[in-house]
């Protein structure tokens, strides 16, 4: 598996920025105090976020589409390599990842070269009380929209122990270089990432690396971006 990644070209959209200067109206700035608590202005800033990037992913062209999905599975060797160092001798490696809606970065080709290597994929299951379960992925697992979350989820397949996660692909709309993570608004991640030493990664695409993103007090800080151009390790220092 040589990385041989195409690499788009950062697009300019307003309202979204790569760069703190451009972020909408409210979102948090250099400077800004820390953010914390609930509501109020992490809130907002998250909001205005989420929108402007979820109108930036359903406007890719489809060739650029499908290059950033070619991209992103150019990686799958080194994530499968990070999860084999993490996971204890004796045991195949086990990374979670997930199943992509219509404009969400798509790391189902590296899944597919995962699970064809003998490693174990676990994909959620959104539950109510913002729980995820987790299910063994095959190319063969049937999926369907989910009842909790509008996303494709699995429907019967094989449940799985998260305890023997060794690597986690976490779905996000932005990664900030410090590691903090925007994703959809349910709060799932931040519930299952607290408190676990797994490492994680923000699978993004290139131009949703930012340099800061809003957060509060419960997010998940992240260890890395997988982008289609690479792996790029996140720091809060
Ligand atoms: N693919 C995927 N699965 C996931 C998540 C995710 O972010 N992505 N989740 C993360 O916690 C959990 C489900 N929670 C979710 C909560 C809200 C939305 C949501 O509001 N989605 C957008 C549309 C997404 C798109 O098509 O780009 C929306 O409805 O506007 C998605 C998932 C578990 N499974
Ligand atoms: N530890 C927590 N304590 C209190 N409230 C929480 C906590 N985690 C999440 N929430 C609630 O969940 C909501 C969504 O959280 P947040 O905006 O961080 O979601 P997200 O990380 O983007 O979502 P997801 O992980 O589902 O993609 C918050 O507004 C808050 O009400």
């Amino acid at each position: 598996m040589q990385p041989t990644p195409e690499s788009p070209a950062p697009q300019h959209v307003p309202g979204v920025a790569t760069g703190a200067s451009s972020l909408p109206d409210g979102a948090a700035r250099p400077g800004a105090p820390a953010a914390s608590g609930v509501g109020g202005e992490p809130g907002a800033a998250k909001a205005a976020l989420r929108s402007a990037l979820r109108a930036r992913r359903r406007a890719v062209e489809p060739g650029q589409r499908e290059a950033e999905r070619r991209g992103w599975a150019a990686w799958a060797g080194q994530l499968a390599a990070w999860a084999l160092a993490a996971a204890p001798p004796g045991r195949p490696a086990c990374l979670a990842a997930y199943l992509p809606a219509a404009s969400e970065p798509d790391p189902t080709a590296a899944m597919a070269q995962w699970h064809a290597a003998g490693l174990n994929v676990l994909v959620p299951l959104s539950l109510p009380g913002r729980r995820l379960a987790w299910v063994r992925w095959t190319p063969e697992l049937r999926v369907a929209r989910g009842a909790l979350a509008p996303v494709p989820e699995p429907v019967g397949g094989e449940p799985a122990d998260p305890a023997g996660i060794d690597l986690v692909v976490v779905p996000a709309l932005a990664v900030g270089t410090d590691g903090t993570r925007l994703g959809q608004g349910g709060g799932f991640y931040d519930s299952f990432l607290a408190g676990r030493a797994t490492p994680t990664v923000a699978c993004v695409r290139s131009d949703e690396v930012l340099d800061i993103v809003p957060s509060e007090a419960w997010d998940a800080r992240l260890d890395a971006a997988w982008t289609p151009e690479g792996l790029r390790r996140l720091s809060a220092v």
